[in-house]
């Protein structure tokens, strides 16, 4: 009888180039260790599930589940192991733009990985999370993934990430709206907008793209104020590929309006996530105040200069 196996990992914060991410061009992604997942993986009689969302064999999970399901079915047969129940425990919002699909995977991964006492190396769990990604996704950049894995910001390109020094001095307040994300169909609509409305929808992910290399900048040269005005200009584009909606548009005109440098949805759009840029912790608490008395579901804040790795 084998032992048990775990695996962790946590939620990531796209800072900017969601989207125009899955047409090649670079995004800057954090991973959030406010968010975490861990997995546990024993032998059992069949192939069974527990998780805040599921309880049950894999057999019959739900079809939002199957990216979950055909991974572990895969990990199964690579490491040669009998059935299993995975124990899943996660404080990352499902759906929220938040990389838990991705974080899933990869916890999942590696908690198979280490149940087999097998070494695990960064390109065999990013081909994992990724084959998972691709079920629940369509087609995903690889970002989430690689962000999940990843201990430190990374600037995302062309499948390979770096990391950059985070020098500004700034607080990122991540906001969930309590709606659902809807990233697949989000992807989905974006990619028929680039055939029907081609020239102007691929002017917009060309402009995401140079947005995000301005970002950097603005990171780098601790332009707090600039990065601020670089974030509204990508959440116009990505208005316009209609990937907000009005709760978010809403919540985001709210920020602005008191006292926020920049603010924008993160993730995969129509509902999920949006993210402030405030100045100082102060500004960014008494934002989070206001936003919830107005029926924002939770907020967290996040050190961009000081940024506490996962
Ligand atoms: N805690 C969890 N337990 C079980 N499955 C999870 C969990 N978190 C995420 N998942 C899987 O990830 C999917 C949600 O992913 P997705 O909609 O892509 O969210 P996100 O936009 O946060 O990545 C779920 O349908 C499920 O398959
Ligand atoms: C919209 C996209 O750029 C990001 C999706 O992020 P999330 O899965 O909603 O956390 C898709 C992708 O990069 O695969």
């Amino acid at each position: 009888m084998l032992g048990q196996g775990n695996g962790r990992s946590n939620g990531k914060i796209i800072l900017i180039g969601e989207h125009s991410a899955v047409y090649d061009k670079p995004a800057i992604v954090l991973p959030f260790s406010d968010t975490q997942i861990y997995v546990n993986v024993r032998q059992a009689s069949k192939n069974s599930l527990t998780s805040r969302y599921y309880i049950g064999y894999l057999t019959d999970v739900p079809n939002e589940m199957q990216g979950i399901k055909q991974l572990t079915y895969k990990l199964q047969a690579y490491l040669h192991t009998p059935n299993f129940h995975l124990d899943i425990n996660s404080t990352v919002p499902v759906a929220r733009g938040m990389g838990s699909s991705a974080a899933v995977a990869i916890a999942i991964t590696r908690a198979f990985f280490s149940w087999k006492e097998e070494y695990l190396d960064q390109q065999t769990l990013l081909f994992f999370a990724n084959y998972a990604e691709k079920i629940a996704h369509g087609n995903p950049s690889g970002m989430d993934a690689a962000a999940a894995s990843s201990k430190e910001p990374i600037f995302f390109e062309h499948k390979q990430f770096t990391t950059f020094p985070m020098n500004i001095d700034a607080y990122l307040l991540v906001a969930d709206t309590g709606v659902l994300g809807q990233t697949r169909a989000a992807v989905k609509s974006v990619s028929q907008r680039l055939q029907t409305f081609h020239k102007e929808t691929s002017a917009i992910i060309q402009d995401l793209g140079l947005l995000t290399e301005q970002a950097k900048e603005a990171i780098i040269a601790n332009q707090p104020e600039s990065l601020g005005e670089v974030m509204n200009q990508a959440q116009t584009n990505l208005k316009t590929l209609t990937v907000s909606n009005q709760l978010l548009d809403d919540f985001i005109q709210f920020s602005l309006d008191n006292g926020a440098l920049g603010a924008k949805l993160t993730g995969g759009g129509r509902g999920g996530c949006f993210l402030a840029l405030a100045k100082t912790k102060i500004q960014a608490e008494q934002l989070a105040q206001k936003l919830e008395e107005r029926g924002i579901k939770e907020t967290w804040i996040q050190g961009l200069g000081v940024y506490q790795y996962a």
